[in-house]
């Protein structure tokens, strides 16, 4: 039994205390399986495993939208003992939540090459017939999911791409070793510990306080505009990342910004994106449109925007040639809505 189980499992007539009561045991029942390898391997015993093949996560498609299923470790094993795998490879696995009853969720890649096991990639063909199901890159399936499922495969795929490209130490060359959680690796000849790491990327939707900024890169899909985005350099703050960014992008002065919001992004690597909304000062709006890093970028009024919100499929305006703007799970999506519902947000100096 874990160790916050008693405070879990004591009964509170206040709703709110019992929210962030279960909040506050589940992630010290987390912050237990990342800090202890025998618990951990205890929680996958009951624990459910979200299975993934060469990053990509398996899903199967119910009436109208993809699932992506859980398997115990019964199945797990059974599945590998079917494909003449050693159940060591699941030791290759990471954990990505719990559940408020305290089942551990994990995440484990069978088309990487494994790091515990001796055995090579999985035969992907053969193991979407077995588990019924197809395994969709992420990009794709991101979209077509629940935002429980999203944001659980989304960090579950960070993890594994982490992993992947982390599997030795750049001062001793030395293979690292993955603690069972996979929350860290440790290099064993010096001890030097290594953490996932994610980018931090500002994303700010400039006004002049009538009109948005929306610009496109070549890269993006046709007809896509969204918010200007941009890794932060090191040493900056977020402000200055802002300034930086749209100075750069479009060659404004950005007077005055306001944090809204913030979302892990797992594309192309980790990134942690920050987003803001922020004036330029007025009577200064002319774009210099960087080419080298935008293809576009324009002033939008509020009706083209809220009129492209209302109607965001991007299929039918790729036909009839206007513009579209990014999917709901994407931060910038939400940035632009709140944009709409609230145009002459206070913003403050930056
Ligand atoms: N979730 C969302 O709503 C949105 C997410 N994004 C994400 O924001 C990210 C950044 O936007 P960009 O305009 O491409 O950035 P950017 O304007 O900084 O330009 C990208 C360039 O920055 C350089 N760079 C500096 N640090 C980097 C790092 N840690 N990783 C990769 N490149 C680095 C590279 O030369 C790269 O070509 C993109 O990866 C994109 O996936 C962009 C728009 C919307
Ligand atoms: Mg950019």
């Amino acid at each position: 039994m874990s160790l916050y189980c008693g405070i879990a499992c004591r009964r509170k007539s206040f709703w709110s205390y019992r929210l962030l009561s279960t909040y506050v045991t589940k992630s010290r029942y987390l912050f237990e399986l990342k800090e202890d390898d025998d618990a951990c391997k205890k929680a996958q015993q009951t624990g459910a495993f979200y299975l993934f093949h060469s990053l990509a996560p398996l899903l199967q498609k119910s009436e109208h939208q993809y699932q992506a299923p859980q398997h115990s470790l019964l199945e797990l094993e059974r599945l590998l003992a079917k494909f003449g795998q050693d159940t060591q490879r699941i030791e290759d696995s990471v954990l990505i939540g719990c559940s408020e009853q305290h089942e551990a969720w994990f995440a484990l890649d069978l088309g990487l090459n494994s790091s515990s096991s001796i055995n090579a990639s999985l035969q992907k063909p053969e193991m979407e017939t077995e588990l019924k199901g197809s395994f969709m890159e992420l990009r794709k399936a991101l979209f077509q999911l629940n935002t429980k499922d999203a944001s659980l495969l989304s960090t579950a795929q960070a993890l594994l791409h982490w992993h992947d490209g982390h599997q030795f130490c750049s001062r001793s060359g030395q293979p690292t070793k993955k603690n069972m959680a996979g929350s860290k690796r440790v290099c064993p000849s010096n001890k030097i510990i290594y953490y996932p790491q994610m980018a931090p990327v500002v994303i700010t939707l400039v006004s002049d306080g009538t009109r948005c900024l929306l610009a496109r890169q070549s890269s993006f899909p046709k007809g896509m505009y969204s918010a200007l985005a941009g890794f932060c350099d090191i040493g900056e703050s977020l402000e200055e990342a802002v300034r930086r960014e749209v100075a750069e992008e479009v060659g404004l002065e950005v007077e005055r910004l306001q944090y809204s919001a913030s979302q892990h992004w797992p594309f192309p690597n980790s990134s942690l994106m920050i987003a803001c909304h922020a004036t330029v000062k007025s009577g200064q709006t002319e774009i210099q449109v960087n080419l080298r890093e935008l293809e576009a970028a324009g002033w939008f009024s509020h009706d083209e925007v809220a009129t492209a919100l209302r109607r965001n499929n991007p299929y039918t305006q790729q036909q009839n040639g206007t513009f579209w703007l990014p999917p709901k799970l994407a931060i910038a999506h939400q940035l632009i809505k709140e944009w709409v519902e609230k145009p002459n947000c206070s913003t403050l100096p930056a």
